[in-house]
């Protein structure tokens, strides 16, 4: 196969790249640029800005033997990514931008410039599989369940089950891909993991969204509607968050409080007890499935995962409509802190078979 390479400049895509050559494939590297800031880089930072990325990447495709690409793609992930991560926020939403990442910008653009160039598939270093399966290729958990990342790949779509080349899916652990990194003379073998967030690689959420944001002081109050402090923006709040409240005291019966909701439309922090927090009933949109024969109504072995490296929640029942494109799930147990925005992933053993974005939770 033509196979197309997307090499971040870590390890895992670089091993990756150079699995895909040694299974066989016709392979071409490509780093896609994606800070619209390039001056702001700084040398020694692993987010999406890094200059020393796109030299990494460049390196390993030249030890690989390749061919090798830069793509800028700023432009797109500014417009996609970071509009919506910001969007989210201010709508009360809590998102995973490395799902977004996946959906625009990896399996839409670099995918579709992949095939218009006649690239059969695009290969990444995600810990996930793609396995054959009686009705075609199925998504599978990747084996190390550590590094998992099927519950961030979900979103790719149906068809693009089809043309992806995912070598990493049976690596047990990054160990071993550093290992391979070195039996294979790439230089990137010590590089450190890259960031939850790459385009906030200091780790200062707050801060970031402060900057889109503004500051915008509002109520924390309790389900009753009690006023107990006052907070800066509603967006700097997550369900199920205990830390980091600053309302002082604790509850009357001596219990910590805990982020149940937050209002855009009244700019209201609400904190209750924990066990407030405890649902079992979640509808999900924009929902996307990729088992052709499997509609989820077995409820056996099926499985939801409701936020990156979650522990899988078993389920009661499922009814999915893909016209309207939402996918609702009964647990069989309860899960805490389930916040609007996180993708609900359906897993039916290490098989995904569909997800959605969380928009509504009950008890
Ligand atoms: N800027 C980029 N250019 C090209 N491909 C990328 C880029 N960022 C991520 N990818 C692709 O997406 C995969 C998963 O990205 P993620 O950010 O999770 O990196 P990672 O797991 O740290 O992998 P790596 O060690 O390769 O950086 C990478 O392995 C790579 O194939």
């Amino acid at each position: 196969m033509r196979v197309l390479a997307a090499l971040s400049g870590g390890v895992d895509s670089a091993v990756a790249a150079a699995k895909a050559v040694e299974a066989g494939h016709d392979v071409v590297g490509v780093h896609m640029a994606l800070s619209s800031q390039p001056q702001e880089c700084r040398i020694g930072s692993r987010g999406c800005c890094s200059i020393e990325d796109a030299g990494d990447a460049a390196r390993a495709a030249e030890i690989i033997g390749i061919p090798f690409y830069v793509w800028d793609l700023a432009q797109e992930f500014e417009q996609t990514v970071i509009t919506d991560f910001v969007a989210q926020y201010k709508a009360g939403r809590t998102p995973n931008p490395c799902v977004r990442c996946n959906e625009f910008v990896k399996f839409r653009e670099l995918a579709t410039r992949a095939r218009a160039l006649g690239f059969d598939a695009v290969c990444t270093g995600h810990y996930a599989a793609i396995v054959d399966g009686e009705a075609g290729p199925e998504l599978h958990r990747g084996a190390d369940n550590l590094k998992d990342q099927s519950y961030v790949l979900a979103v790719m779509g149906p068809e693009e089950l089809h043309r992806v080349v995912l070598p990493l899916g049976d690596a047990p652990n990054k160990a071993w891909v550093r290992s391979e990194a070195e039996r294979l003379g790439l230089g990137v073998s010590n590089k450190p993991d890259s960031y939850d967030i790459c385009f906030i690689p200091d780790g200062d959420t707050q801060g970031f969204l402060r900057a889109h944001l503004g500051a915008s002081e509002g109520e924390i109050v309790t389900p009753d509607g009690e006023v107990l402090g006052r907070h800066e923006g509603y967006w700097n709040y997550t369900v199920g968050q205990r830390k980091g409240l600053g309302i002082g005291a604790p509850a009357p019966d001596g219990r910590p409080r805990y982020v149940l909701e937050t209002r855009p439309e009244t700019n209201q922090v609400v904190v209750g007890a924990s066990e407030l927090l405890s649902i079992s009933r979640i509808t999900a949109t924009d929902a996307v499935w990729l088992a052709s024969d499997d509609d989820g109504s077995d409820a056996t072995d099926l499985f939801v995962q409701l936020r990156a490296h979650g522990t899988p929640v078993p389920v009661a029942s499922l009814a999915r409509d893909l016209d309207a494109g939402t996918i609702s799930v009964v647990l069989a147990s309860s899960a805490r802190g389930v916040a609007r925005g996180q993708s609900m992933v359906v897993y039916r053993g290490t098989r995904v078979l569909g997800e959605g974005t969380i928009d509504a939770t009950g008890r």
